[in-house]
């Protein structure tokens, strides 16, 4: 039962705008406090003989529950309306009741927290704090000065009254600054992840690359490209292809070791860095990817998805800048693609002096004037001519 209200409370407003999130959770948590608070009253209130705000407390009590349907909801706005205006009615004849000394004015302060921590516009904000302290002094000349006797010590009140409001105060404020940096890492971790796969995405991956070559760090550079992907849309549909480039992700993070930097760049292209990593490490593990997607390539219906990828390595020693290592990944990944795809370019003397060549136009007939840099600043837009699947091998 308890685990039920829990994960009722719990339910992420997915609806509500992200900027309303942080709002959401702490002032449910207030409502539920308030709602504690007016429940405890009720017995309070009737053992000091004061039916009048026993009564008043067992309809704040129903008042809360309402609120907190609303708030639940989605209904912020009349909920915050609803629980502010019943604690400063309480309050206020708390204070009219007991009179001033009694600790009961300092709960105008939580309505205060309560109105200006929401995210109202500023001038109901203004115009609701003018109201809050019109009644707020209002009840302080209404009430007497002092608990009429009869009641339990006043010092005794005073201090319950600020301690629940400490607590009160004290909670909202911890819990909206937790929600806060809770929320705060999950849009920063939410702006560093590619959405369809989990992999960092292009502008995180190219920062990563940015600190490692600023640092000096030796890595290569793995730039993969999905072989012939616009026939998996085609013929099995775009939510097919989107879990085929899925399964790539998990298989590219599967491959990859601890400290190494796995992004989707494009559409279809990814780009894994191995730090303090030679051609030949980068290469085997460049060939790791290819067998273990031979091994096992996604499924459709229980069907396997023949795919296959091309992947151009470059080391940060064969280049003076990082946009070069890049771009001579790239072309390496556009020579793989040209000689017949499902294979691993990682340079030599062959491929170096066959892709100077091929490369001096590589945007290729369809795209004439497209550079591998161009490549680099946007999303692949890559194409070749649909020639026939040749058996992956590794050059270099
Ligand atoms: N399902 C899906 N398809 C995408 C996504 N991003 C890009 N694509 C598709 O990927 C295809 C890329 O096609 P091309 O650039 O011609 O490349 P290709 O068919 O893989 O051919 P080669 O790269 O030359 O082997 C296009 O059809 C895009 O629509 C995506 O996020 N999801």
């Amino acid at each position: 039962m308890l685990s039920v209200i829990r994960a009722w409370l719990r339910h992420e407003p997915r609806l509500l705008a992200v900027e309303h999130r942080r709002f959401y959770h702490g002032y449910l948590w207030i409502y539920l406090m308030l709602f504690g608070l007016f429940a405890l009253w009720l017995p309070f209130f009737s053992m000091l003989q004061e039916p009048r705000l026993a009564f008043v407390s067992g309809i704040m009590v129903l008042l809360a529950v309402l609120g907190i349907l609303l708030h639940r909801y989605h209904q912020l706005t009349l909920a915050l309306s609803l629980m502010l205006s019943a604690l400063t009615l309480m309050t206020w004849l708390s204070v009219y009741c007991f009179g001033h000394s009694a600790g009961y004015e300092y709960y105008f302060f939580i309505v205060m927290a309560g109105i200006h921590l929401a995210p109202l516009p500023g001038k109901v904000r203004v115009l609701a704090t003018l109201v809050l302290f019109i009644a707020a002094v209002s009840a302080l000349w209404v009430s007497p000065l002092h608990a009429s006797d009869g009641y339990i010590a006043v010092w005794l009140m005073q201090s319950t009254n600020l301690f629940v409001v400490f607590l009160l105060m004290v909670t909202f404020l911890w819990r909206m600054l937790a929600l806060t940096e809770h929320f705060e890492r999950q849009y920063r971790q939410d702006a560093s992840r590619d959405e369809l796969t989990g992999l960092l995405n292009r502008r995180q991956v190219l920062r990563q690359a940015e600190r490692w070559w600023r640092d000096a760090v030796p890595c290569s550079a793995l730039m993969l490209d999905a072989d012939h992907f616009k026939l998996v849309n085609d013929r099995h549909g775009h939510a097919v292809g989107d879990e085929v480039l899925r399964h790539l992700g998990r298989l590219l993070n599967a491959t990859s070791r601890q400290g190494d930097c796995v992004g989707r760049v494009g559409g279809e292209e990814f780009l894994i860095l191995l730090p303090r990593s030679g051609r030949a490490e980068a290469v085997s593990i460049a060939g790791r990817m290819r067998s273990l997607l031979a091994s096992s390539p996604p499924m459709f219906a229980e069907r396997p998805i023949p795919i296959t990828v091309s992947i151009g390595v470059a080391v940060s020693h064969e280049s003076d800048s990082l946009d070069d290592l890049l771009l001579l990944a790239d072309r390496r990944l556009y020579h793989a693609k040209r000689t017949g795809r499902d294979r691993v370019v990682a340079g030599g003397e062959r491929e170096e002096g066959a892709s100077q060549d091929n490369l001096a136009e590589p945007g290729s007939k369809e795209h004439p004037g497209e550079t591998p840099q161009a490549n680099l600043a946007a999303p692949s837009s890559r194409h070749h001519a649909l020639d026939g699947f040749s058996g992956g091998s590794v050059a270099g």
